[in-house]
């Protein structure tokens, strides 16, 4: 059992209410509405933003230069890759470059971002690798199981595929061997407890950004 096996099994209806969270869900199906699906795309950019400047904490806090290049290459990959993916994802659904640039930060994205930066900042490389798993390694997760109902007119098609193919598949099985060696180096009894809390803390706030998704949006009327 390695330290993401170890995490997942201790996280229990945290771990479970996140991948198989009803946006999730109704995403597979094909039954989610669309105007959840962009209130999620507006706020995954603002998302991303935030988790490149968590990655590059992760640079900062490294100690090794193999860490080091760890996260300069997924900070790398959020600038120059994803980014502009969601970008073009998001136009594909109707919301501009000009609407992601003026969007607000929803509280849950707020509160979801803002807690892995604090563990990052509070802790050390492998409590942010910590905070950082159920992001990085959840979503392959999600899409491998969300795949195989997956056909050609799927609504969803792009979103699924993106993170179910064997690009992004490897990628987050690269993330889980390295979150195991830090736990190699770092991880001793005393905090094993810590960790757990972090990441069952990290699922319940990606529960609550797919939540923010479904959620009608309040009414100023
Ligand atoms: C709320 C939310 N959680 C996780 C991801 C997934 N994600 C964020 S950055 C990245 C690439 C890592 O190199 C991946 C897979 C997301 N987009 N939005």
């Amino acid at each position: 059992m390695d330290l993401f096996d170890h995490l997942t099994a201790t996280a229990g209806s945290h771990w479970t209410g996140y991948i198989d969270h009803e946006f999730v869900r109704r995403m597979g199906d094909g039954s989610l509405p669309a105007p959840a699906f962009r209130r999620y795309l507006e706020q995954d950019y603002l998302f991303l933003i935030q988790f490149a400047r968590a990655n590059a904490l992760a640079v900062y806090k490294s100690r090794t230069l193999d860490d080091m290049r760890a996260a300069h290459t997924a900070l790398g990959a959020i600038l120059d890759v994803e980014l502009s993916l969601h970008v073009r994802l998001c136009a594909g659904w109707g919301l501009s470059s000009a609407a992601l640039e003026a969007a607000e930060e929803h509280p849950a994205t707020l509160a979801y971002t803002r807690y892995v930066l604090d563990c990052g900042q509070g802790g050390d490389l492998l409590d942010l690798h910590v905070a950082l798993a159920p992001c990085v390694i959840g979503y392959a997760v999600i899409a491998r199981r969300l795949a195989p109902s997956c056909g050609a007119s799927h609504p969803y098609r792009d979103w699924i595929m993106e993170y179910a193919g064997d690009a992004y598949q490897s990628v987050a099985m690269r993330a889980r061997a390295h979150l195991d060696r830090l736990a190699q180096r770092h991880l001793t009894q005393e905090r094993a407890g810590e960790l757990e809390k972090i990441f069952a803390t990290a699922c319940r706030l990606e529960s609550d950004f797919w939540q923010m998704g479904l959620d009608e949006p309040a009414s100023h009327a």
